[in-house]
């Protein structure tokens, strides 16, 4: 049976709502207090499925090479290629059926290998080469261009023909759980008459999905849709932290540098782009057609729903604020990363390609504080009388992810950040101000 059949039973209790189904497998880096190396594993319903161990077990070989998944990152084993990904997925699949004895019924094995996910701490789950930010999102394109713009024309003339994308920091991509520090920087409102340096008073979220690239390409070379395809190992949740004060000020003419410089969280599971298959869907049409070197042959979207919840210190629970989906951006993950690689742009393994914000059609549908409270003017309005316009000390923001199949869902988990204060000064040096 194919790893993504829905018919497909593990030997591990999974319930119907899990994100972890034996359908997803996803991969991650962590750790646990007995045994406190990173390495890599696989998500089974609540539990981790220890590659290190099954692989020093002799249950899992990769085309050869020892010691892919005793590894503090992903890397040595998205190295390998896509056939090489596709076959220790099947065999993952195969060890965890729930007529395959193999591990079920080793005890002495099975105990080591399954870790109850509450007892592990995650970590990156890869070591980030380059971070690149695309901005391919025609709802929000629109919706800031109004805001910032012209309202009459919010799409600059080459929207509808290039993913848009800047350069960003690998430095300060950080894992889900880890808190934010509100940025610091140039700020000038567009009465005063010059600038001062200080705490973004516009801290807010972006609802991204972040793309893995898992092989190589080589300078110089273009790509196809389907080597750029190819080179997908997977993708995560993303949160790209910006400061929108900090962005307006500083953004022109060559896009965001220290707006989007100080954060960049995600998701600590991979998902792999074959558990996606079965998710697949026709994004939307490209009117005027792209350009040759961007077309494409088949559909490149995936249905992916997406939620966001935000939670103050004062609120009991998280408040729900956006529920999306991925299928309706309009320049697909392979046009982005085809057109990353068009001017002769090397890519590299472990280079994370941000989606750009996602957001929907509807008001609902927005996937940053500055489209839902409109640039401030319409703060949102959460339980407790409490009002947010943009995210304030203390909050805590979280993105959820998962693709709906019959009778189980292929999931992201999550993930979540929390605003710390600029203060107490000092932490990183010198007060500036
Ligand atoms: O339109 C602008 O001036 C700015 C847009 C963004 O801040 C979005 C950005 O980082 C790219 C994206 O996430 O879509
Ligand atoms: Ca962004
Ligand atoms: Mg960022």
């Amino acid at each position: 049976m194919h790893p993504n059949d829905p018919k497909l039973c593990a030997f591990v209790d999974v319930d119907a709502a899990s994100d972890f189904p034996i359908q997803n497998l996803p991969y991650g880096v962590f750790l646990t207090p007995e045994q406190p190396e990173l390495r890599v594993g696989v998500a089974i319903s609540n539990q981790i499925l220890d590659l290190a161990v099954l692989e020093a077990a002799g249950l899992i070989r990769c085309d050869g090479v020892s010691g892919v998944f005793a590894k503090p990152s992903l890397n040595a084993f998205m190295a390998l290629g896509q056939t090489v990904w596709s076959q220790t997925r099947a065999r993952i699949s195969e060890l965890l059926r729930h007529d395959n004895p193999e591990l079920r019924d080793n005890t002495n094995l099975r105990v080591r290998a399954l870790v109850p996910q509450n007892l592990a701490q995650m970590y990156m789950p890869i070591h980030v080469a380059g971070f690149t930010d695309f901005y391919s999102s025609k709802e929000h394109a629109t919706n800031v261009g109004t805001m910032f713009r012209d309202k009459t024309n919010p799409l600059l003339p080459n929207w509808l023909h290039i993913p848009i994308g800047y350069n960003g920091r690998a430095s300060t991509v950080v894992v889900s759980g880890t808190p934010i520090r509100r940025p610091r920087g140039q700020l000038k409102s567009p009465t005063a008459e010059l600038p001062n340096f200080g705490p973004c008073q516009r801290l807010d979220f972006e609802l991204e999905m972040g793309v893995v690239i898992g092989q190589a390409s080589a300078m110089g070379e273009m790509l196809t849709e389907r080597q750029a395809e190819e080179m997908i190992f997977g993708f995560t949740l993303l949160n790209d932290w910006s400061a929108r004060d900090i962005q307006q000020w500083e953004y022109v003419p060559l896009g965001p540098f220290q707006a989007k410089a100080f954060g960049t969280s995600i998701s600590p599971w991979i998902v792999t782009r074959e558990a996606l298959e079965p998710f697949r869907v026709q994004g939307p049409a490209q009117e005027p057609r792209p350009l040759p070197y961007l077309h494409q042959a088949q559909p490149n979207n995936y249905d992916i729903q997406l939620a966001v919840d935000l939670r103050t210190e004062k609120m009991a629970k998280p408040a729900s604020i956006c529920r999306t989906n991925f299928k309706y951006m309009y320049w697909s993950s392979v046009q982005q990363l085809v057109h990353h690689a068009s001017s002769g742009c090397a890519m590299n393994v472990g280079d994370l390609l941000g989606s750009g914000t996602i957001s929907g059609p509807e008001k609902g549908e927005r996937g940053s504080m500055l489209e839902l409270s409109w640039n401030g003017t319409k703060p949102l309005e959460l339980d407790g009388g409490e009002r947010r316009s943009f995210l304030e000390d203390g909050d805590s923001l979280r993105i959820r992810g998962w693709c709906q199949g019959d009778g189980y869902r292929v999931g992201f988990g999550q993930v979540e950040g929390s605003i710390v204060a600029v203060e107490p000064a000092g932490i990183f040096g010198p007060p500036l101000f």
